[in-house]
């Protein structure tokens, strides 16, 4: 994970102050892109306690089509409680825009059942595309994200927007464009989720996993996350995880909470930081 520990620093170094949505204030650079070969070891940073029980369950969420917290509640996962409504509701968020776009004339499309399809039948496309970038949909920036989702609006447009992947010697590859990212909170949970969504779209479609290449946008840090960061830039990283998926599962939609094994996470202490809502 020196790669993230860079991008940290290169943020530090190079960064511009720039206000923010949320009124805390940050330190940001546009453009910035990490690439892990996920044969090498699964990317869960080291340098902090990475709880991985929330990524897992918010994957599957994600994949349930859902998006409402209350399976997030149910599991203990309280990640998304701040932009939610008092039900629940973060409106049409990443689960229905991944398995249940509206289209115009009435459809309803599965973009990840149609992405596996694709994947079979015809590997060497350059249209493994999954987008949750869907204008019709997108928030009002003057009101709250609660606001927004009890309008029907998602609560916060997405930030792992677009998705795409690419077959080739037998592995899969995904390639996400992430237009804004909280580089000490949100990034680590975005690097482990993705990881694991490739892992687990390559054992469905008899591959083996590749590289995930990050692309970011707008990469910051809040200006309340300083000491954390400096305290995770003095430790030095352990080396990399092993992530075991239950070998059975062959549909990507039955993967439950159980069939995940993270095995040899050395890590250091945990970290604990405000979030920006
Ligand atoms: N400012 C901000 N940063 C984000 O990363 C973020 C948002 N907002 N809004 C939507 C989602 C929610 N995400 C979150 C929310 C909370 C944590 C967080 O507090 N992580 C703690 C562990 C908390 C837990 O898992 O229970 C950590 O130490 O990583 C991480 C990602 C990612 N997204
Ligand atoms: O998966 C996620 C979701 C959110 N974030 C961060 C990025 C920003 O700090 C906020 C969203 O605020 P916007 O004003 O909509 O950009 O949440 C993340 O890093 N990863």
């Amino acid at each position: 994970m020196k790669n993230y520990l860079d991008l940290l620093q290169h943020i530090l170094d190079t960064g511009t102050r720039k206000e923010d949505r949320t009124g805390t204030g940050t330190i940001s650079v546009f453009g910035a892109q990490l690439r892990f070969d996920l044969a090498r070891g699964f990317p869960a940073v080291t340098t902090k306690k990475l709880h991985l029980k929330s990524i897992i369950h918010e994957l599957l969420w994600f994949l349930s089509g859902e998006t409402n917290i209350d399976y997030l509640k149910r599991h203990g996962v309280t990640i998304w409680d701040e932009w939610a409504t008092p039900d629940g509701e973060l409106g049409p968020v990443y689960g229905a825009q991944w398995r249940s776009w509206q289209a115009h004339d009435g459809r309803t499309i599965d973009q990840v059942t149609e992405l596996l399809r694709d994947l079979r039948e015809r590997p060497d496309s350059r249209r493994h595309i999954v987008s949750a970038w869907n204008p019709a949909v997108l928030p009002d920036e003057s009101r709250r994200p609660a606001e927004n989702a009890a309008a029907g609006l998602q609560a916060l447009p997405p930030c792992h927007t677009l998705f795409q992947f690419y077959v080739a010697d037998g592995r899969l590859s995904c390639q996400l464009y992430q237009r804004s990212a909280d580089a000490f909170l949100g990034l680590p949970f975005n690097i482990a989720s993705y990881s694991l969504l490739t892992m687990m779209i390559a054992q469905v479609s008899d591959l083996e996993p590749g590289d995930f290449v990050l692309s970011l946008g707008d990469a910051h840090i809040y200006l309340n996350h300083l000491d954390q960061v400096n305290t995770q830039l003095q430790r030095d990283p352990y080396p990399l995880p092993r992530m075991r998926l239950n070998p059975e599962r062959r549909d990507l939609f039955g993967f439950r909470y159980e069939d995940f094994d993270l095995v040899d996470y050395r890590h250091h202490p945990v970290i604990r930081a405000p979030i920006s809502v």
